[in-house]
């Protein structure tokens, strides 16, 4: 169904850009928000938070739906653990799952989610660290260098894409190419608080630099009227 704001038809692809992050502590409350943000909202994601309560078989209901679903788990294990994990990811229908942007890791991930639609994307670098936070894990060179280093691994792993920054976003669209994904956590709409993240640029910028689709959590969720905050992304997005 075609979503008008403000007068605008906003079109389908346009929503499959903008993932809501569910960060909540209960199934219900994120059942909440999903009821609330209704046919506006295409895509969620399933962090560690709601993971941790339950949220995990909210994926169903989702998918059931007719949402696409993003399993945002991080992983990072041994081979074994990672393929099977994500063999499990794809089973269950998920659309996205995230592994950290390690070769090993991605190398496993890309053999568990083999045959199926997973996308399995690699984290970069997160987005609440600056060169300093880098340094303080013991990674040798700085933000920009690292996602350049962890994007062409990801691609030689044959993975589906990566997780960085909106401010990576050029740089990793040149190394990836056009066919594989580049999703941005840390948007933020003018004028939002920005909270622990360090990377940030707005929904349009993202687009621009050359994002597929952007992660958005707090700026929906715990806005006043999170459905004209998730329409008024949508309405930047069509017209980025
Ligand atoms: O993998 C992610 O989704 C992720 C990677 C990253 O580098 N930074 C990041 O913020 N995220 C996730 O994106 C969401 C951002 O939430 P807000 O900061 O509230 O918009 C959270 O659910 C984070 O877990």
């Amino acid at each position: 169904m075609t979503q008008v704001v403000q007068g605008t038809p906003i079109r389908a692809d346009v929503r499959d850009k903008l993932i809501v992050a569910l960060d909540y502590p209960s199934v219900a409350a994120a059942e909440a928000a999903v009821a609330q943000l209704g046919d506006v909202v295409s895509f969620y994601k399933i962090g560690l938070e709601l993971a941790v309560s339950g949220g995990i078989d909210l994926a169903a209901d989702l998918i059931a739906a007719g949402k696409k679903v993003f399993l945002d788990l991080k992983l990072h294990d041994i081979g074994n653990t990672v393929e099977r994990a994500t063999a499990a990811a794809a089973e269950r229908g998920f659309d996205i799952l995230t592994v950290h942007a390690y070769p090993m890791t991605m190398a496993a991930a890309a053999r568990g989610a083999a045959g199926s639609k997973l996308e399995v994307l690699g984290v970069t670098v997160l987005t609440s660290y600056d060169d300093a936070d880098l340094a303080a894990t013991g990674v040798v060179g700085g933000v920009t260098e690292t996602v350049r280093l962890r994007a062409g691994q990801a691609r030689d792993a044959g993975i589906a894409g990566v997780i960085c920054a909106p401010t990576d976003a050029a740089m990793v669209r040149a190394i990836l190419g056009p066919d594989r994904r580049v999703v941005t956590p840390g948007v933020r709409p003018k004028g939002a608080a920005v909270g622990d993240q360090k990377r940030i640029a707005t929904p349009a910028e993202a687009l621009a630099a050359g994002a597929d689709r952007i992660v958005v959590g707090r700026p929906v969720t715990a806005a006043e009227d999170p459905v004209a905050a998730a329409q008024a992304i949508l309405a930047e997005l069509q017209g980025a």
